[in-house]
């Protein structure tokens, strides 16, 4: 293909695109949603197509997208006593590694949202870069986008990558019509055995939260989701109660044998210790981010009850993975520990918690291997000094490794 004729049918190309907007009147707002998994079907996915949206998910599973493609929609099940199902229409995928799709679809999209794992926004963002590139030379119609990670402010994070590999006038255009709005989202979507690659089976409970302050008019309200002026106190509520929660409930869980979170929560000495982590980050939670202490004790009653759903189950390494991610400084193990230290506060059975994280071993979790190399190469202080972010003057620093030693010496026990 001659380079004259490239040019040409890339011109031709953008105004075709050019055409594209304003989109006729009757036709569905778009959203373009990254990562088919488990809270990408379950709740994200569900939630968008509720609002009137139709869903092109962006996945890497060839079968799932063969079947998005044939059958448009798919089942989400409650786990509860109703058993009901609801059916997700107007849905279809493409292929990440499809580029010029990907590029059209994002052209066109109204709302871009991703749930692929914190760890993939890098990748994900050079491939949505490519895309805005087309779409901001083509037209400047408003985009959302909205990472819905368990991750600090991922949307920020999110548009941080996109920008490193935005052009310089890109970026600029960025600037004027691309929206990155923070949130928060909670809902448990275990891993889903089966052999439907699409149907998927969810808690009732669910949370999204987004950061009302960057929304313009022009944002098209989102079907269960709650805009907040501070995302903060909701985000570290979060955070410091169901996932720090769940992490105590799967590290613990995981070194006497446990297998599911239902099975965890059902043994007395392993409830009561993660209800008193609980304890502990719930009274930081309310002196540092005002929240109200009778709302908060409720809020760690459902969050146990949740977790022991016995409706789901919900496997430790599903909830255990990525220890890397779990144990780094802005995360639910170490942040917590920091702040609660900072005001002065003991957190005797959160260090328990993390000492726990930093044994945890799973031939299976990538992560859990690195964890446990990186300890034996350079030592237990120099990985908390470096990986946590605590150093060795810090009290909190050998108050982790004495914890790592006694709970050696307590599995060397039994
Ligand atoms: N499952 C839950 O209960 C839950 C609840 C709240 C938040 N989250 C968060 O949602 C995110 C997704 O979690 P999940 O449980 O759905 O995980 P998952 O593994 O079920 O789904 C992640 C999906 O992203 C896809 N993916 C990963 N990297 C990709 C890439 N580079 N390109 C294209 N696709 C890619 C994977 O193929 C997978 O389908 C995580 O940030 C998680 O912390 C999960
Ligand atoms: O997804 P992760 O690995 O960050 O954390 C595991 C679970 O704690 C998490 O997925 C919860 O189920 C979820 O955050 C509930 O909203």
């Amino acid at each position: 293909m001659s380079v004259r004729y490239e040019i040409v049918a890339a011109r031709h190309a953008e105004r075709a695109a050019a055409k594209a907007y304003p989109r006729p009147r009757n036709q569905k707002p778009m959203a373009l949603h990254f990562g088919a998994g488990n809270i990408g079907r379950g709740f994200i996915g569900l939630q968008l197509s509720k609002s009137g949206y139709e869903v092109c998910f962006v996945a890497r599973n060839e079968t799932q997208i063969a079947r998005f493609k044939q059958r448009q929609q798919y089942t989400v099940t409650y786990a509860d006593e109703s058993g009901e199902t609801e059916i997700v229409r107007n849905v279809t995928a493409v292929h990440i590694a499809n580029g010029d799709e990907v590029k059209r679809r994002i052209l066109n999209a109204d709302l871009l949202t991703t749930a692929v794992g914190a760890a993939s926004l890098p990748a994900i963002a050079k491939t949505i870069a490519a895309g805005l590139e087309r779409r901001l030379a083509t037209h400047s119609h408003p985009l959302y986008i909205i990472a819905c990670e368990n991750a600090v402010r991922g949307s920020s994070q999110l548009k941080k990558y996109i920008y490193e590999n935005l052009s310089a006038e890109g970026r600029a255009r960025a600037n004027r019509s691309v929206t990155f709005p923070d949130s928060m989202i909670d809902r448990i979507v275990p891993a889903q055995p089966g052999d439907d690659p699409l149907a998927i089976r969810v808690e009732p409970f669910y949370e999204w939260i987004i950061d009302r302050k960057p929304l313009r008019p022009d944002f098209r309200s989102i079907r269960g989701a709650v805009f907040a002026d501070s995302l903060e106190p909701y985000m570290a509520r979060k955070l410091y109660t169901v996932n720090t929660g769940h992490c105590v409930a799967a590290y613990l869980g995981h070194l006497t044998g446990c297998r599911t979170l239902q099975e965890v929560l059902k043994s007395a000495p392993l409830h009561r210790q993660i209800l008193q982590t609980l304890e502990e980050t719930g009274a930081l939670l309310v002196r540092k981010y005002g929240l109200d202490p009778d709302e908060q004790r409720l809020y760690i009653d459902k969050t146990l009850e949740r977790f022991a759903n016995p409706a789901i189950v919900d496997d430790v390494a599903r909830v255990a993975r990525s220890p890397l991610r779990k144990l780094s400084r802005g995360e639910r193990i170490v942040r917590p520990l920091l702040e609660a230290h900072e005001l002065g506060m003991a957190v005797p059975r959160l260090t328990a918690a993390a000492a726990a994280a930093l044994l945890y071993r799973n031939a299976d979790d990538p992560e859990s291997l690195q964890l446990q190399d990186a300890l034996r190469a350079n030592g237990l202080s120099a990985f908390i000094a470096q990986h946590m972010g605590i150093p060795a003057r810090h009290a909190l620093h050998a108050e982790l490794v004495a914890a790592v030693d006694e709970l050696r010496a307590h599995s060397a026990r039994s």
